[in-house]
């Protein structure tokens, strides 16, 4: 990756911050095969409440895309959270006896309404630029950690944790998320600084509420009152 590109210094910035996700208890007893199944099941049905606003951030997208093929990828990102990412939080918490219906109905965290509102207010109000900044630490993060995860020794053994390192290690993953960095550095090309600070902005928040998210897991997160 040439460092003239937008996204090597988007890379740069958040690094620390993703180094900071791949050392947090959740990740690393998640690749150890011994992070409790409570903490799991919490954190399958806080995604599953985040994604489906997610979802809404590629239909989004699609809206604001100039070109049909961008339209397309986006409306492929959308069926691929909807029935691939879905579905696995719903085979899996349907082995915990969570049905689809309690799924939907689970009660945001805190953390959950910060990212997802988050990032529902970028849509709102920001270019599809920003759109992309503010989407792209999800998809880059989760590639990266799920990548790793699946050359360490033994963490496909874990009957459990494995789907879960299996999807987001997979081939097609990896492929979605090159391809939403190359949207990145072409939509980034010829702006001024002031813009690309604000992308940047967009795509440092995200990777903090990234962090945020395995935290607010592990710990179980519930509203004060
Ligand atoms: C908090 C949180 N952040 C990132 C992802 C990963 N993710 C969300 S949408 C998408 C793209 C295609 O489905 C990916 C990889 C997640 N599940 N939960």
């Amino acid at each position: 990756m040439s460092s003239s590109r937008f996204s090597e210094r988007l890379y740069q910035a958040a690094e620390p911050l993703w180094l900071k996700c791949h050392e947090h208890p959740f990740l690393t007893e998640l690749s150890a095969g011994t992070l409790s199944t409570d903490r799991f099941i919490y954190y399958l049905k806080q995604d599953y409440v985040y994604l489906i606003d997610y979802a809404k951030l590629f239909a989004i997208g699609s809206v604001k895309a100039r070109d049909v093929q961008t339209m397309a990828k986006f409306a492929e990102l959308l069926h691929n959270t909807l029935n691939v990412e879905m579905e696995l939080h719903r085979q899996y918490t349907e082995k915990f006896g969570v049905s689809r219906e309690q799924l939907e109905q689970t009660v945001p965290s805190p953390t959950t309404v910060a990212y997802t509102k988050y990032l529902l207010d970028t849509a709102a109000h920001g270019s599809l630029a920003e759109v992309v900044a503010a989407l792209l630490p999800c998809m880059w993060s989760y590639c990266e950690i799920g990548t790793a995860f699946a050359k360490r020794p033994g963490a496909l053994d874990h009957p459990l944790y494995r789907e879960w390192i299996l999807m987001y290690s997979s081939e097609e993953f990896g492929e979605l998320t090159e391809w939403c960095i190359g949207l990145m550095d072409k939509l980034a090309e010829g702006l001024p600084e002031a813009e690309l600070s604000r992308l940047e902005e967009r795509f440092i928040v995200a990777s903090k509420l990234e962090y945020m998210f395995w935290d607010m897991a592990y710990r179980l997160e519930e509203w004060p009152v």
